[in-house]
């Protein structure tokens, strides 16, 4: 019991979260931070036991999380009336089923914002490294099979002056779409909604989804995952794509149908695909996207700078310390402000 006679607030950290949230929450008076110890804080909380500690009394007020945690209706029926927030150190939050959480009367945090910048330099360079083929290049240098200079030895596409397709005009998408201005780029969105005013900041022409694949040298799907986005991009839209197109996927491993996608890098339909995500996560070696040349693959590190993920974990906390002292929160998930 604290000194003012309140019962502490519970919260549920679900693995290791960085200091500079850490210490927000560990500031805030009468908060009770619960955190598995190392080792086992290093991997992601593996669901049943997230169920069964949410379940346990006194139970939990706050569930802080993140993109690798599973959150429905099950889970939040084991949590109980007891939890009224949950906050996830990602901007996605398509890991959380947010009707559910509506429906339970909880309020509810992402991290927006503070990663655009750092998700759109990343989306440069993957653009970059796979039009120009970096990973490559890289490769014959350490295998030691640096082939003699030729004409056309290891030639790959131009990113200046490309015609770039932005599938979901949010704010990494103009975040992207402005830097890509610098490279004398000719910039397509589509969109469930026009925003004319808002892409001509960008150079940005609105255009019908069929017309972005047809025209695009480079596709950038950066919507949210949602239903209607689950495997956009399948054979349907690889067939309609340029043979010399390229595939950059920055937004969620779903949103491509992956056998399609292999279908379509090793049939000649594209001509190659940057992909920071994928179905699963971590996607194994043994994967056969992986052993092609033309696919050039990450593991899910576009917001990874230390910085990047040290705001998005003050933001986090930031969401967790306002439910607790009854405030709106500062990055609600939206639809979700009470
Ligand atoms: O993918 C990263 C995020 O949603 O923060």
């Amino acid at each position: 019991m604290a000194a003012n006679g309140a019962e502490p607030w519970r919260v549920l950290v679900t693995r290791n979260f960085p200091e500079a949230g850490m210490s927000i929450l560990r500031e805030e008076p009468n908060l009770e931070v619960v955190i598995p110890d190392e080792p086992e804080a290093s991997d992601a909380m593996p669901y049943d036991k997230m169920k069964a500690m949410l379940s346990e009394a006194p139970g939990y007020d706050a569930l802080l999380c993140f993109l690798t945690d599973k959150i429905d209706p099950p889970l939040l029926d084991a949590a109980g009336s007891r939890l009224k927030t949950i906050s996830t150190m990602s901007v996605g939050f398509n890991h959380m089923d947010v009707d559910a959480g509506k429906e339970r009367g909880l309020t509810m945090g992402h991290t927006p914002d503070v990663l655009t910048n750092t998700v759109a330099d990343f989306i440069l360079g993957m653009t970059i490294s796979t039009m120009r083929r970096i990973p490559a290049g890289v490769k014959v240098v350490k295998d030691d099979v640096w082939g003699k200079w030729a004409p056309l030895y290891m030639c790959g596409r131009d990113v200046h002056h490309a015609t770039v397709g932005i599938m979901g005009l949010g704010r990494i998408g103009m975040a992207v779409a402005k830097r890509l201005m610098g490279f004398d780029c000719e910039i397509l969105y589509s969109d469930a909604f026009r925003m004319d005013e808002r892409a001509a900041t960008v150079g940005a022409t609105y255009v019908e989804f069929d017309d972005l694949l047809a025209r695009s040298d480079i596709v950038i799907p950066l919507c949210p995952l949602t239903p209607e986005t689950t495997g956009l991009f399948g054979a349907d839209a690889f067939g309609k794509m340029k043979e010399t197109a390229v595939l950059i996927n920055c937004s969620r491993g779903e949103i491509v149908n992956q056998d399609a996608l292999y279908d379509a890098l090793t049939s000649g339909s594209i001509w190659a695909a940057g992909l920071d995500v994928t179905v699963p996560e971590p996607l194994p070696a043994s994967d056969k996207l992986v052993a092609l040349e033309n696919c050039v693959i990450v593991p899910h590190m576009a917001s990874a700078t230390v910085a990047c993920r040290e705001d998005m974990a003050r933001i986090a906390a930031r969401n967790v310390v306002a439910a607790h002292r009854g405030e709106k929160l500062p990055h609600a998930v939206p639809g979700t402000t009470k």
